[in-house]
């Protein structure tokens, strides 16, 4: 296993409230990984010390380590590198109140990209990862706003593309999406993993079955357990994890 990145004795507090415990695991490059668990016990807060995106929150404190290519992101890395690296898409389709070519253009520019042919050639690139591509290439100077929420979430999909990260996280990605909406986004998403390691959160285990190579269950801010998917939908080794398998699936 070539290990993308490592997670050691990961601890996160809001205040007092201590919300991640002591959580190791590691993520295989050029894998999915679905993140499952019952409201509140800690996916997102989990996915967001991936990207350091925890830092904006007042009075967070985290302990523990998390190496990217056996570089420690909490130590020496630049937030604004590490963030190129490890891109990200919301719950919600967030695309900005501009244009199409605007919203994907709009990352490899802040990184200094200004020839034009350049990122002409990026913005046709990431829209055809994104499986976007035939869809809005003639109305490219269109408001993003002007696209259902499927195609939006394809575009910020492509946004995040856009900048080459090599870790794309994803938290809950589809659950604004009708089944049509999801079924593309899933199959985009098993594509990404070519070049891409994926990380996403998912309350679908239905989901989490049909995209993922691993999973990882949170339970009360702790890491339950983190297998192959296959093995952990057919048969999971902690009992907590069955109950909660059972009771989503049943
Ligand atoms: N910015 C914050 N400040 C204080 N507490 C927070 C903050 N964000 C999350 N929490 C708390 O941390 C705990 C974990 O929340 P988190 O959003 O990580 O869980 P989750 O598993 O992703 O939940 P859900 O599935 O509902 O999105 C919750 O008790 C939540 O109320």
């Amino acid at each position: 296993m070539n290990e993308k990145i490592a997670v050691n004795n990961l601890n996160l507090y809001y205040g007092n409230m201590k919300v991640l415990n002591n959580i190791d695991v590691s993520f295989e490059e050029n894998s999915i990984t679905a993140l499952i668990g019952p409201s509140g016990c800690g996916k997102t807060s989990f996915l967001r010390t991936l990207n350091r995106l925890n830092d904006m929150v007042s009075n967070v404190k985290v302990e523990g380590n998390i190496m990217l290519d056996g570089e420690d992101i909490y130590e020496k890395m630049d937030p604004t590198i590490l963030r190129k690296k490890v891109g990200m898409v919301f719950q919600k389709p967030n695309p900005f109140p501009m244009s199409i070519y605007d919203n994907v253009a709009y990352g490899p520019k802040v990184h200094g990209i200004k020839k034009k042919s350049e990122l002409n050639r990026i913005v046709e690139r990431s829209l055809r990862l994104a499986f976007l591509w035939d869809e809005v290439k003639d109305r490219l100077n269109k408001s993003a706003l002007s696209l259902s929420g499927g195609q939006q979430q394809r575009l910020c999909i492509a946004r995040a593309l856009a900048v080459e990260p090599e870790i794309i996280l994803m938290d809950e990605p589809t659950s604004a999406l009708d089944p049509i909406a999801t079924a593309k986004i899933e199959e985009l998403i098993t594509t990404l993993k070519e070049n891409y390691t994926v990380i996403i959160v998912t309350h679908s285990m239905q989901q989490a079955a049909r995209i993922s190579d691993y999973t990882a269950f949170f339970l009360l801010g702790k890491l339950v357990e983190h297998r192959e998917t296959r093995y952990m939908f057919e048969s999971p080794k902690d009992d907590r994890t069955k109950d909660y398998i059972m009771g989503m699936f049943g």
